[in-house]
């Protein structure tokens, strides 16, 4: 694969210390013409980065001819610590972030199995679903047409179910089919109450389920609220490991580590003859990962019992909890609590 071999390349040169593929912002290939984009940490490295980027690649099959260009501004890891004024949500030890780089992958349903799989585990878990355009933890969690309450200190009591204390905006809009309208300082303004003036209680993690994509919202999110780290679920399709790209460079330029991937709809189990097939192409995520330096979590099989169960209000980790799948998510759970109790 010509991306992971540019990458694998581009490690091996450094300027300042830090390797090339480090500094990289977007990458495309275009026939044999690499167009190569860096942020450029301080201008006098230009000429470097240049350089070394043309030697690093001569013996790169696939390039022939190699256009570089920059756009101001440091990576992560030149930057002063602390960046952002980040606030950490009360009694949470553990914030983490469920992302994607483009809709419809999974990340609800991800983020919603996964709570319940850490909960299973013994760690005492929240689960916020932040995907302002799409609310759907409510109906995955059979919770559709609740009410929250504020108490006497005005702070948003969450619901409870199977173990999981969680709140959603669904359940804040006067009907399920209520647009979201808020924009701008109104939506941050929402978000932030909805992070911070809420009685979490004492959670060993608090699951975010962010809306998909990379805008504002997860941006500002990513900037304003302490977080322990961000996971990113994708499909194994090349679109959606394009945008799983600028998640995870949106997520490493303010700083927050990405703890891994998970793969979603990763393969099909024929039911009558126990054969996979790898619908969206096999391996593809795990060359992707090896290319940028990710962990690969786990992988969730496509599953028809999985969307049954979300929309029954029965998620594969609760109904099912002995199937490959809820054993998949229970897997990726422990991987994240070691991850987590390293830190
Ligand atoms: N592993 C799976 N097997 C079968 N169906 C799945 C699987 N994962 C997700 N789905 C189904 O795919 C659809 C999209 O899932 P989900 O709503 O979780 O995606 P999303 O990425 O959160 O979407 P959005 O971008 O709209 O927030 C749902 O109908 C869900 O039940």
């Amino acid at each position: 694969m010509a991306v992971k071999d540019i990458m694998d390349a581009l490690r091996k040169e450094h300027v300042d210390n830090t390797p090339l593929s480090e500094l990289v912002k977007d990458i495309k290939l275009v026939g044999s013409t690499l167009e190569i984009v860096f942020r450029l940490p301080q201008k006098h490295l230009e000429e470097e980065i240049r350089r070394k980027t043309v030697q690093a690649l001569e013996s790169v099959p696939d390039v022939e001819k190699v256009n570089v260009r920059f756009v101001e501004g440091p990576p992560a890891q030149f930057l002063q610590a602390p960046v952002f004024q980040r606030r950490k949500v009360q009694g949470v030890k553990h914030l983490i972030a469920v992302g994607s780089g483009k809709g419809g992958v999974g990340k609800s349903t991800v983020a919603v199995n996964l709570a319940l799989a850490l909960s299973r585990l013994g760690a005492r878990t929240g689960l916020l679903d932040a995907d302002i355009y799409g609310p759907s933890v409510p109906t995955m969690l059979g919770l559709k047409g609740q009410r929250v309450y504020v108490n006497d200190q005005n702070k948003i009591i969450p619901l409870e179910k199977f173990g999981l204390k969680t709140l959603s905006i669904g359940f804040l809009l006067p009907s399920e089919d209520t647009p979201v309208i808020w924009r701008g300082p109104m939506l941050m303004k929402a978000l932030t109450q909805f992070l911070f003036d809420v009685e979490w209680g004492e959670l060993d993690v608090l699951v975010l389920d962010l809306p998909p994509g990379t805008g504002d919202v997860q941006l500002t999110l990513a900037q304003n609220v302490d977080m322990s780290g961000a996971i990113i679920v994708t499909t194994p399709q090349d679109v959606a490991l394009a945008d799983v790209r600028k998640a995870t460079s949106m997520f490493k330029e303010v700083g927050i580590p990405v703890l891994g991937v998970i793969e979603n709809m990763a393969y099909f189990v024929c039911p009558e003859s126990g054969k996979k097939y790898y619908i969206f192409g096999k391996g593809k995520v795990l060359e992707f990962a090896q290319a940028y330096g990710l962990k690969i979590l786990g992988s969730i099989p496509i599953d028809p019992q999985v969307a049954e169960g979300s929309d029954l209000g029965l998620p594969i980790v609760e109904a099912y909890p002995h199937s490959e799948v809820a054993q998949a998510f229970l897997g990726i759970a422990r991987l994240v609590l070691e991850e987590l109790n390293r830190r």
